[in-house]
């Protein structure tokens, strides 16, 4: 294979290729509009109950695990599609994978949202 001069147009060009892929995520997907409204949530109680920079780095790590996640699933199952529309079981393992990847993600953030936040609650009401 040619290897590629570098080019900083090139690069650019990535970040806006990267960049369409988010704005797809995040328009399209029905569960990237869940994990974006959670995201919300979660910022705004944080705002309010003042998170040290540690677990704000957390909370923003998980956010965005999750989204990135939500990504490469939905591009996993757009192929999947493509490449085979009618029922395979290859393609329902390989979905499932995604999907299970997904769902571990976003389980360890709850484990993690409730570790930071439930002393901060408690400490509120006692
Ligand atoms: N072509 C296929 N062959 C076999 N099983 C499939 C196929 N397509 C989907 N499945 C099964 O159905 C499940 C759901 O697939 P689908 O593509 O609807 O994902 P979803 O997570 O429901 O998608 P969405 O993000 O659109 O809600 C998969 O995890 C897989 O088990």
């Amino acid at each position: 294979m040619e290897k590629k001069r570098f080019s900083l147009t090139d690069r650019a060009r990535s970040f806006k290729y990267a960049g369409r892929g988010i704005a797809r995520l995040i328009s399209r997907e029905h569960n990237a509009w869940i994990h974006c409204f959670v995201a919300v949530c979660v910022v705004l109680v944080g705002l309010w109950l003042g998170l040290s920079t540690l677990e704000w780095a957390a909370v923003v790590l998980c956010i965005g695990a999750v989204l990135a996640a939500e990504g490469i699933n939905s591009a996993i199952e757009a192929l999947c599609d493509r490449v085979s529309p009618g029922y395979d079981e290859a393609i329902k393992h390989a979905k499932d994978l995604a999907a299970g990847a997904v769902l571990i993600l976003a389980t360890m953030s709850v484990v993690v949202g409730l570790l930071i936040f439930i002393p901060k609650f408690i400490a509120l009401w006692s």
